[in-house]
């Protein structure tokens, strides 16, 4: 936890504050119970007045208000520093996240993710806030009221160090037992996300499929096991109370025992082993016990939430410590000559091993303004070979260059933006069609949104809205349908004016005279553009200058159209069945 405390920057006085506040508060409750055990002791005096009372009354008064002031500002002071660190903490991590590469991103799972920024960053808050108030308070009152107690009587005051040492084992044992149990949970939590997220996002085709029931079942099965595993650590975590409870029981009926004696004794100018005591020390003793005990509760309350934020912290830190593997080279180009593409003897593999190709012996020159299609089965790797493009990945062996250099001398938001990719999962943003399309340029004016709009085919349906480019798209663009969506994708990406642009399946929607006409306000108004449309229709990529057969993570074949017919196995057997069932998306 102490390496995550950089991030509490501006709420560091805070937290400073915190336990100085926390030391006056418990030095006031001591000098409280002083006060009393005096107050105690002059009423058995039978010589007291009025004023007496009076005097001990008024003292009372004013250490309980400064009490209480301390107390109070500290509680305040405590939530400002827990809440400013869990701030701090997700602003970090959500930073560090859009710096990851796609690579990255796998490697924890963006169900992953959003449990460490909420569930684990909201643990690891409340431990905090409660270390900063008890982790303080409780070491200091069990100091204070030893120093006291042995003040008042040595000897007793020993029953207090072999409780607190039993207590000590019981509760270092119990948390070793916990703490694979919150190991757990915390998977588990990824789990639960990943079914909630996966449901909302698709919860269209669960009421289409009338799959409630399965979703519920699933959403059951994982709250189940969570539910379990809090309940097993939850019933170690009970001997907690019944340890404390019976120390308190022990150490009260010692010290009555012991105490007792000693008053008779004292009374009676026979003092039992030496000891002499007054009723009020008695008193003070009694009340120490309980300050002790009641401290050595609380630091088992925080010894538990640490054990349970242990994991958190584990997680938070694993986001905080990850480095995108995808660099800017020290003297990054940020010049893109031209959209020509080359690869080069290109492996990849998304677990970055060269015994696990997804891709291998890619050799491929594409010129630049060339019109390039891309056909293969489902898995053949279309997808994976343009994400090298931008560097969305790294290729794991071969080079890749754009515009006759090496993409990793690039300056990566350079490459990105004059590689423009229009992925298969196309997302908008909550927000008017205006401002969606201006993720493209921000700086785009009406007329170029126009334009871009009407070369992606976009322009015909937005006039048709009453608010035209104003209409506001709800998050994840389903008040639009998926067509609309991936036009309006298509005329953000052509706002960027790249280089090259790539198509990843994006006008499967798109009905086929729509997209003729994309592909051919492309070819009049794109020419110097490089143009890769990965397509599952033939109709798509047929007029493309060249068309590349994917098959295994290999190039099969590359030629026009009328080459491919007559030469290439795969592209005559996809070109038949689409024939015979008219176009399948027609
Ligand atoms: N993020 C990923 N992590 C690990 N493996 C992946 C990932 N994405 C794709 N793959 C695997 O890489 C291989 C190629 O997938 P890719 O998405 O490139 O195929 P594709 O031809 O584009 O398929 P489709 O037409 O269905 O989109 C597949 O075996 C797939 O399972």
């Amino acid at each position: 936890m102490i390496q995550l405390m950089k991030y509490l920057k501006e709420y560091r006085k805070d937290a400073v504050l915190t336990p100085i506040l926390v030391i006056l508060e418990t030095m006031g409750e001591l000098m409280l119970t002083v006060i009393i055990g005096r107050f105690i002791d002059e009423l058995s005096n039978s010589a007291t007045t009025m004023d007496t009372i009076w005097h001990y009354g008024v003292q009372l008064i004013i250490v309980a208000a400064i009490c209480l002031i301390f107390g109070s500002v500290c509680g305040w002071e405590s939530v400002k520093a827990a809440s400013g660190l869990s701030k701090n903490l997700r602003i970090a991590m959500f930073d560090k996240i859009q710096d990851f590469s796609f690579t990255n991103i796998d490697r924890f799972s963006t169900n992953s993710l959003v449990t460490r920024m909420t569930t684990d960053v909201t643990n690891l808050q409340n431990a905090y806030m409660m270390t900063l108030r008890v982790a303080a308070k409780a070491p200091i009152s069990i100091l204070c009221a030893l120093i006291m107690a042995f003040v008042i009587n040595w000897k007793i005051a020993l029953v207090y160090i072999v409780v607190i040492l039993l207590l000590f084992v019981g509760l270092f044992t119990i948390a070793r037992a916990t703490h694979p149990i919150f190991q757990r949970v915390f998977r588990t939590y990824d789990k639960l996300n990943g079914v909630v997220r996966e449901n909302l996002h698709g919860i269209r085709v669960v009421k289409g499929f009338v799959r409630e029931d399965f979703e519920n079942q699933k959403f059951e099965t994982i709250s189940g096991e969570i539910k379990k595993d809090f309940t097993k650590a939850e019933k170690l975590i009970a001997f907690n109370p019944f340890m404390m409870q019976t120390a308190i029981y022990v150490c009260l009926i010692f010290i009555s025992w012991l105490s007792a004696k000693a008053i008779v004794g004292s009374a009676s100018g026979v003092a039992v082993g030496g000891i002499y005591m007054t009723t009020g020390n008695f008193q003070n003793l009694i009340t120490y016990s309980m300050m002790i005990l009641m401290s050595l509760m609380m630091l088992s309350l925080i010894y538990v939430m640490m054990m349970m934020s242990r994991e958190s912290v584990h997680r938070i830190k694993e986001v905080l410590a990850e480095e995108s593997n995808l660099h800017n080279p020290e003297e990054a180009v940020s010049e893109i000559r031209d959209g020509e593409i080359i690869f080069e003897n290109v492996g990849f593999s998304y677990a970055d091993d060269p015994e696990k190709l997804c891709l291998s012996e890619i050799n491929l020159q594409i010129r630049s303004g060339e019109t390039i299609g891309i056909i293969g089965g489902t898995g053949s790797g279309k997808s994976s070979l343009i994400q090298l493009i931008p560097r969305l990945y790294d290729a794991t062996v071969g080079k890749v260059s754009v515009g006759g250099r090496d993409v990793r001398e690039y300056e990566l938001e350079a490459l990105r933006d004059a590689v423009a990719v229009v992925l298969q999962k196309n997302v908008l943003f909550s927000g008017t069609i205006k401002e969606n399309l201006r993720w493209g340029n921000a700086d785009a004016t009406d007329e170029e949104l126009l334009e871009v709009c009407r070369l992606a085919q976009a322009d015909s349906f937005i006039s048709t809205f009453p608010d035209g480019y104003d209409t506001y798209i709800e998050q994840g663009g389903t008040n639009v349908s998926g067509g609309q969506k991936q036009r309006l994708c298509i005329a953000r990406a052509l706002l960027k004016h790249p280089k090259v642009l790539i198509l990843d399946d994006s006008t499967s929607a798109v009905d086929t005279k729509t997209d003729a006409l994309i592909r051919r306000a492309f070819r009049s108004y794109l020419p110097e553009t490089t143009k890769i449309i990965i397509a599952q229709r033939i109709s798509s990529v047929e007029d493309a200058d060249r068309i590349i057969v994917m098959d295994g993570g290999r190039i099969d074949a590359i030629g026009t159209h009328e080459e491919l017919l007559k030469s290439n196995r795969i592209y005559q057997e996809v070109y038949e069945s689409q024939q015979k069932g008219g176009g399948e998306d027609e």
